[in-house]
């Protein structure tokens, strides 16, 4: 059957009237949001989630000094960014690039302000992110089968039997712990990923204890009906309210699909200053979609965000310098075109 996409009530409202006002009349997500701490600033909140430092230089071949590390971590949080995830204590045989995150911990100029969540895949990462001071870990999942094997090393079912034992321990020690579900469109082995499959690994993270799950396009091939569809089945299990989505931007549908997102009532974003990132286990997946566009969009739409932009593409542009390449944010690039 042939659906027009402009003939969807959301879109239509959304053409129709002013964006602030179609979002900040959006369920009570957005309600409740508007009163974190933002002054005498009454624009609804959306809470990104800078994950450069992690999902973002992760991938990289030639390691990358812990010092570089540390002064991305300490110049994101001082943009204003107030989720920074800082690096992940992972098999460094299984991703080198994060074998100095015990440094990188110590290294960093903690903000009060800011929570520096890391990776634990097991107890092993879990007891080493404690000694190292971490506050908040994050589990990660998979809704594909053949992904969590090539990830992580184990079926969906046991990884959740892992992270049974991570998660209880964490809560324990007073860690706050979240969730993710990567693929949730789309897997590099299996192709296209049943929503219900999302729904349940999401339900079962959340059963866990995890007070966010983010839904991860992990090879960015999602499309905004897709990621509409994919929202509204998860949103059976786990309330909105719980959930973040994190878009890489493999085939440039990343601000679609977080303006779907925001549109389903999702108020938490993932995003990678100047649209670092790769998955090693996600062969030809590009960077994460730019945290620099991600607050240019939301900005726009009359979200506040907290973020310091000018400041945003500075950091984007010293990190790309430093990585050897050019900026993957085309705010980033045109903002510091016109200065
Ligand atoms: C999970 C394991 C460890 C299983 O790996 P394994 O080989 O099955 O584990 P093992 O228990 O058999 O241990 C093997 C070796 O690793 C060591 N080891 C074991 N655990 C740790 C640890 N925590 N820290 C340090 N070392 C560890 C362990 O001590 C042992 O060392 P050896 O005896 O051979 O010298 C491995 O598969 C792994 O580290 N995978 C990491 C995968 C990863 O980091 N992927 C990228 C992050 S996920 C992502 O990017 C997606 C996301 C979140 O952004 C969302 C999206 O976009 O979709």
């Amino acid at each position: 059957m042939f659906l027009n996409p402009l003939s969807t009530f959301s879109f239509r409202t959304s053409l129709r009237v002013r964006l602030p006002r179609a979002f900040s009349t959006t369920r009570r997500v957005a309600k409740t949001q508007t009163t974190t701490a933002g002054g005498s600033d009454s624009r609804p909140f959306v809470k990104i989630v800078e994950v450069g430092p992690r999902d973002g230089l992760q991938n990289e071949k030639t390691l990358i000094p812990a010092a570089v590390k540390i002064s991305l971590i300490d110049q994101l949080a001082d943009a204003g960014l107030s989720v920074v995830e800082a690096t992940s204590f992972v098999s460094p045989k299984w991703v080198p690039q994060m074998g100095d995150a015990k440094q990188v911990m110590a290294g960093i100029h903690r903000s009060p302000n800011v929570s520096y969540p890391v990776l634990t895949p097991n107890a092993k990462g879990l007891e080493a992110a404690i000694a190292a001071g971490a506050k908040e870990v994050a589990i990660f999942g998979a809704a594909s089968e053949s992904f969590s094997q090539k990830n992580i090393n184990c079926s969906i079912a046991e990884s959740i039997q892992r992270f049974e034992d991570v998660a209880v321990r964490a809560q324990q020690a007073g860690l706050r712990v979240r969730g993710y579900v990567s693929c949730v469109v789309g897997c590099p082995y299996e192709g296209k990923i049943n929503p219900q499959a999302v729904a349940d690994v999401a339900g079962r993270l959340a059963a866990l204890g995890c007070y966010e799950i983010s839904l991860g396009d992990t090879i960015g091939v999602g499309r905004p009906s897709e990621i509409r569809e994919m929202i509204a089945t998860v949103a059976k299990t786990v309330p909105v309210e719980k959930l973040a989505i994190h878009c890489h931007d493999t085939y440039g549908q990343a601000l679609a699909n977080i303006y779907a997102s925001l549109e389903a009532g999702i108020r938490v974003v993932d995003s990678s200053v100047a649209g670092l990132g790769g998955c090693p286990y996600a062969k030809g997946a590009t960077g994460n979609v730019a945290t620099e566009d991600v607050v240019y969009l939301l900005e726009g739409l009359g979200f506040r965000t907290g973020v310091d932009l000018p400041k945003l593409a500075r950091i984007g542009q010293w990190i790309s310098n430093e990585l050897g390449r050019p900026t993957g944010s085309r705010v980033g690039r045109a903002l510091l075109a016109k200065n």
